[in-house]
């Protein structure tokens, strides 16, 4: 099986572009855990699958590294946008992808055929306590109190089609994060589980992020989640609507107007080709 090896700002991934390729086994959720193991496979962040859409240029489904399926993945996106591109398997520099949060839609940044970066119409966040999904009483979680672990911690839940749950500090280094972000990830206030981005705001344009992701633990990078930062920095007026977030692999750009779709700016990177054996168990 072929495959390409990317990342956005270190958080990594395995592209196989399944839509031209036969006979591929059809439990991705173990082939993804397999793969994206540190020590008996590629090692990466996720397993990204390129199929054929019947309403975009192409579906991307996104397995996390223990198997479990996303809904979306900013920094993924980048990386598909930008392999479909230099290809040419997508000639044009707006490209069209169908997710399970809906249609994404990456632009190329390019100067004389090299991409600079690229820029992703992110969609508009989901802020309704189902639509997270997160149990409770209708309405948004802004600056709400949650109950983790005997304390009480504020928190904004923002779902990029995928959940996430914004904390800000005071000082990132203060934080318990290797025990906060499992027990917050898997509290029973969410129902399929949650991403958590531990926030330090440093001025109304600028921020410093952790992320515990669901489904693949501490990343350098979350785009979803640097998405559902900037959104969580408006709704709680402590940054602009154009902010940059610092995060431990490099900075995104993120822009949200307060109405309509959250737009994500940052690198992507190809880093090697190679070809995985899948032996059968
Ligand atoms: N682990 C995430 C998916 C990957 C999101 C992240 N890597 C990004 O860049 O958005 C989840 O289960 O929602």
């Amino acid at each position: 099986m072929h495959f390409t090896k990317v990342h956005g700002l270190g958080n990594d991934f395995i592209i196989v572009n399944v839509g031209i390729g036969e006979g591929f086994p059809d439990d991705w959720s173990s082939l993804g855990r397999e793969m994206c193991d540190r020590k008996f496979g590629i090692g990466a962040d996720g397993l990204v699958l390129l199929l054929d859409s019947g309403q975009a240029d192409v579906r991307m489904k996104i397995v996390n590294s223990d198997g479990s399926e996303a809904e979306m993945c900013g920094n993924a996106i980048r990386c598909v946008a930008k392999y479909l591109y230099e290809r040419g398997i997508v000639k044009k520099e707006e490209i069209r992808v169908e997710t399970l949060a809906g249609i994404m839609v990456p632009k190329i940044i390019q100067n004389n055929g090299v991409v600079e970066a690229v820029r992703v119409d992110m969609g508009a966040p989901r802020l309704e306590r189902e639509l997270i999904p997160m149990v409770g009483p209708v309405g948004q979680v802004i600056n709400e109190a949650l109950e983790v672990n005997g304390q009480i911690i504020n928190i904004t839940a923002v779902s990029m089609g995928n959940p996430h749950c914004v904390i800000f500090v005071p000082d990132l280094k203060d934080i318990p994060f290797s025990q906060l972000g499992p027990i917050i990830e898997a509290h029973p206030a969410f129902p399929r589980k949650t991403n958590v981005e531990f926030v330090q705001v440093l001025s109304p344009t600028e921020v410093r992020m952790l992320v515990w992701e669901r489904g693949a633990g501490p990343t350098m990078a979350c785009g979803t989640g640097a998405c559902a930062v900037g959104v969580a920095g408006v709704l709680n007026g402590l940054t602009d609507k154009a902010v940059t977030v610092h995060l431990p692999g490099g900075p995104l750009y993120i822009e949200w107007d307060g109405v309509g779709s959250v737009y994500m700016t940052g690198p992507a990177t190809e880093v090697f080709n190679g070809e995985y054996t899948v032996y059968k168990h």
